[in-house]
């Protein structure tokens, strides 16, 4: 027996038709659905547009902010000076970070100018993507051999062959990329794919009722976007989702930027995602090594969580408008991720020539 948001109990398994969800929504929803609804509110604020300009002077809320997560631009210098003789280790979140957030996830193109900035980056410092989108997906935005990458928010790694002992793992294999290094591709939730598969049907057809909704299948994950859905038409979508996702215990729900994020329940995220290919990289000693994860999302928070929990480097979060992180510092929005991948570029670049001149 199921309760539902107004205290009653469902007699029965049957769930509501749609009709009776589209008529009463938040009395035919699940409780847990129903705090589904807050988050939804919660991880999608309409973006109260502060007078960002001049990373946020004008804006006395976001300039307060700051004090907490100091722009990564103003404290450019500090942050170097903790990279001072130690590799840096770029890992960066792809959708609101490299891209702007659109309408429609399928036009989230990167600019050239940010393609350029990024391939430099990696020419310089190890780089890589870490996206709740599948690697095909991502890459196919990207398109630089340059990088690494991480998709389904960490679940789906393509990686050099190091020293970790995952190398071994039934869930790896290796093979040579197009440049011939050889690589490997590690996917923590290979089991889940069939069941992902199938959830991604089934949310398709149910979720194509409502107006604006979109489902995308990211390989291991499904995201259901609900962006372009009228805010009344939310709780139907969070019902939705539910009534498919309850036959299914193996798989969860997290939050991102107006999206539910379907994913396996398995011990694997963004954080672990940037731990394991440290280690592939050989790059896991803290002594000598600072890691720097850039990202806007909810999921991103796993990524800063780890590096901060350890010191062993920081994150930055991508906001422009002021939120709770495991972040130390921040910027504005892509065009500001740009800015500071360029000096990051620069400033490496003085680093190799002064040693040149040495
Ligand atoms: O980890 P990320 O690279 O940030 O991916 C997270 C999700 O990003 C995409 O959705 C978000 O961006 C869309 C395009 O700007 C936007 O329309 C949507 O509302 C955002 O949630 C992507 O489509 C999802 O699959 C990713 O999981």
């Amino acid at each position: 027996m199921g309760s539902y948001a107004n205290g009653s109990t469902c007699a029965n398994d049957d769930p509501p038709s749609v009709e009776e969800v589209k008529a009463f929504p938040l009395k035919t929803m699940p409780l847990h659905a129903n705090g589904w609804l807050n988050d939804m509110k919660i991880s999608s604020p309409t973006a109260i547009r502060v007078n960002i300009g001049n990373n946020g002077a004008f804006d006395p809320v976001y300039r307060a902010w700051t004090k907490k997560y100091p722009s990564a631009l103003n404290a450019f210098e500090k942050i170097v000076a903790y990279g001072n003789g130690k590799k840096i280790v770029l890992f960066l979140d792809y959708d609101g970070t490299l891209s702007p957030i659109v309408d429609e996830p399928d036009n989230a193109v990167m600019s050239d100018q940010m393609r350029e900035a990024v391939r430099n980056s990696a020419l310089h410092l190890p780089t890589a993507i870490i996206s709740g989108r599948s690697c095909d997906k991502v890459f196919d935005f990207v398109k630089l051999t340059e990088l690494y990458y991480a998709g389904s928010h960490g679940m789906d790694i393509m990686g050099p062959v190091g020293k970790t002992g995952c190398v071994t793992d039934h869930r790896s294999t290796s093979y040579s990329n197009n440049t011939n290094k050889e690589m490997k591709i590690f996917q923590a939730a290979s089991e889940f794919l069939p069941m992902i598969d199938e959830v991604f049907r089934l949310l398709v057809e149910k979720i194509q009722e409502i107006d604006g909704a979109k489902v995308e299948n990211n390989k291991f994950c499904v995201s259901v976007h609900y962006r372009n859905v009228s805010e009344k038409d939310w709780p139907l979508v969070a019902w939705c989702t539910d009534d498919v996702l309850k036959a299914y215990p193996r798989l969860r729900l997290s939050h991102g930027r107006k999206v539910l994020e379907v994913r396996p329940v398995i011990d694997w995220n963004k954080g672990k995602a940037v731990e394991f290919l440290l280690d592939s990289l050989g790059l896991a000693d803290s002594s000598n090594v600072l890691p720097i994860y850039i990202g806007d999302d909810r999921t991103d928070e796993d990524a800063f969580k780890v590096l901060r929990e350890d010191k062993r480097g920081f994150g930055i979060l991508v906001s422009s408008v002021p939120k709770e992180s495991h972040a130390l510092y921040s910027l504005v929005d892509p065009p500001e991720v740009m800015d500071f991948l360029k000096r990051l570029v620069k400033w490496k670049e003085q680093e190799a020539s002064q040693i040149t001149i040495k």
